[in-house]
């Protein structure tokens, strides 16, 4: 028996996200008295391997093959499921990001188990396996039961803290059943020089009421000083001032970075669906009377376009003290 965690790397390196997900593993592995195996898939040497350890995986499957250079969303599930069957996995944890729904929706089915989606923090309970969620675009919480024996989840991004331990995970090849990818990458963009939305600890956003695109210096000072990526609502993005995928909401981006700055954003119902699991927002608006106050942490009521190059040159003073 045994908590299964798929621990995805980005060119053979993992990111903080991977291991608050072995974090978030073991915790529930200790919910339900059981050990955490962590399976990983594609080249990554043993050094970086043994990182998930110092996080509380007690075993590594590693599974290499030439056919998983690129995610293929059938070949990692068939892996997948092979490694639950075979450490008779009764939980199976993978991150709520682009791979993750697209694994576990057809790993539920492979291996006829529910699947909590987009969860936010540990099971409320283990009797009956009861998962707590967001729903209605973040305005409640639905605690769900999970009836089946295998159980898949969905861990939210930077919804659980890094737990570090004194654990030694064991490394083992995984001689997994590797079938032939159906989706071939022929070619691969990268951004290059800029944060991560997905990745970023701090946000720097703009709605708006930053009236035109020409006015984006200052989100982009600002960001730059706080190392921060930038990001938009999706009136911002439709009016091509700002490209699509830096678009957060319902429909865009699902966001929880530690520090969420909105400027000129009104604070629209599914603009926060995108962004209200940040730690700590700030609001800049010039209506003191705008939603987006309702779900802010700090709020500034004045003009985003005179207090963000304020924030940007107190930001550079305390840098430089
Ligand atoms: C099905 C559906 C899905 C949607 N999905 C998304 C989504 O994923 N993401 C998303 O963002 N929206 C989404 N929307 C749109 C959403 O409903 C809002 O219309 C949108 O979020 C509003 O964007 P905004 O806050 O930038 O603009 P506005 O609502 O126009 O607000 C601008 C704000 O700026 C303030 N302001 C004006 N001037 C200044 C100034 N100088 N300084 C500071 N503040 C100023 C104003 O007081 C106002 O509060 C969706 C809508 C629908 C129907």
């Amino acid at each position: 028996m045994s908590v299964l965690v798929y621990t995805e790397n980005w060119d053979g390196k993992f990111k903080k996200a991977t291991f608050e997900l072995v974090s978030y593993a073991a915790k529930v592995a200790e919910m339900i008295g059981s050990t955490v195996s962590a399976v990983s898939i594609g080249k990554v040497d043993e050094t970086e391997l043994g990182k998930l350890g110092n996080y509380g995986a007690d075993k590594i499957l590693k599974v290499e093959s030439e056919n998983l250079k690129s995610l293929d969303n059938q070949v990692y599930t068939d892996i997948l499921a092979q490694a639950a069957v075979a450490e008779g996995a009764q939980v199976i944890i993978i991150s709520h990001n682009n791979t993750g729904k697209a694994v576990a929706s057809r790993l539920s089915v492979r291996l006829k188990a529910a699947v909590g989606a987009g969860l936010i923090k540990l099971p409320v309970s283990t009797e009956p396996f009861t998962v707590c969620k967001k729903v209605f675009s973040g305005k409640a919480f639905a605690n769900v039961v999970l009836k089946t024996d295998v159980k898949v989840l969905t861990l939210t991004q930077n919804s659980f803290e890094l737990v570090e331990t004194e654990n030694k995970a064991s490394v083992e090849s995984f001689a997994a059943e590797v079938g032939e990818p159906k989706t071939v990458v022929k070619d691969v963009q990268k951004q290059t020089g800029k944060i991560l939305l997905t990745d970023a600890e701090i946000v720097v956003s703009g709605g708006r009421g930053m009236k035109s695109s020409d006015n984006w210096g200052v989100i982009e000072e600002l960001a730059g000083v706080l190392e921060a990526a930038t990001a938009c609502s999706r009136p911002v993005s439709d009016e091509g001032w700002r490209p699509h995928e830096e678009h957060t909401g319902q429909t865009g981006k699902i966001i929880a970075p530690n520090l969420y700055i909105a400027a000129g954003i009104s604070g629209a119902i599914q603009h926060m669906a995108g962004i209200s699991s940040s730690k700590c927002i700030v609001a800049i608006n010039t209506d003191s009377d705008a939603p987006v106050f309702e779900y802010a942490d700090y709020g500034i009521v004045g003009d985003a376009l005179k207090v963000l190059p304020a924030l940007t040159n107190a930001v550079k003073e305390a840098k430089n003290k």
